[in-house]
């Protein structure tokens, strides 16, 4: 792995990126498998609150390992509050994870049953941080929403992360961190337990997504671009009512 380069491939991918960023076998990494009947339902867990309903996307991009939708987070225009949150959380971009073929793609799994793809909204704690980046790196500095999606004949319009939601809310939540390096335990995931649908249309477009190999700068197909699940190391998981 050239400098803190990292990536998906056999050399640089997550077996490897302990190498570069030990925090990568800590004890509270994501993504986990999530076992329903394992999760303890918690009365404690208000309702989960979004308002996307002003959020203004800024840009779309592909960082090489995923494309990104950022949005202006100079206000508390767009946010999440209530389920495990303390606070509202300002939404700060969204991207996806997702795999080559058939049910492999997302990062999270339900007693071992992965998806075609995972979209993950990622947000940061204003109130108690100044900045995204000191935000990235607290134990209750992120709040990611995690949102299976799944192969079918339907279609989903465009971008808006309004119309990204399924109908219920309902959730698992514990405490986990990013995803890929630098893998800071700062997240508090959400996963929506009902996936949305996509069409077979779209996941194509995303596993049409191509990004430049560095080294060679030839083109390299982007997929499976996803975390295998890590060890849950003695974690709770709650679920909503
Ligand atoms: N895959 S992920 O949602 O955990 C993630 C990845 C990069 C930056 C983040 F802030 C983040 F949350
Ligand atoms: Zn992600």
């Amino acid at each position: 792995m050239t400098g803190h380069h990292w990536g998906y491939g056999k050399e640089d991918g997550p077996s490897s990126w302990y190498k570069n960023y030990p925090v990568a076998e800590g004890n509270r990494q994501s993504p986990i498998d999530i076992v329903p009947n394992e999760a303890s339902r918690d009365r404690d867990l208000g309702p989960l609150m979004i308002n996307y309903d002003h959020c203004t996307s800024i840009n779309i991009s592909n960082n090489g390992h995923s494309v990104v939708v950022e949005f202006n987070d100079s206000d508390d225009r767009s946010v999440i509050k209530g389920g495990p949150l303390d606070n509202p959380y300002r939404l700060k971009q969204f991207h996806f994870h997702w795999g080559g073929k058939g049910h492999e793609g997302s990062e999270h799994t339900v007693s071992g049953k992965g998806f075609a793809s995972e979209l993950h909204l990622v947000h940061w704690n204003a109130v108690k941080y100044k900045t995204y980046g000191e935000a990235s790196t607290a134990p209750d500095g992120l709040a990611v929403l995690g949102i299976f999606l799944e192969g079918s004949i339907t279609d989903f319009k465009g971008f808006n992360p309004k119309c990204l939601l399924p109908s219920s809310l309902h959730f698992w939540t514990y405490l986990g961190s990013l995803t890929t390096p630098p893998l800071h335990e700062s997240v508090i995931w959400i996963v929506l337990k009902e996936p949305i649908e996509v069409s077979e249309k779209q996941l194509g477009m995303l596993r049409m997504l191509l990004f430049t190999e560095e080294e060679d700068n030839q083109k390299m197909r982007m997929e499976n671009n996803f975390r295998p699940p890590q060890p849950l190391k003695g974690r709770r998981v709650r679920s909503s009512n």
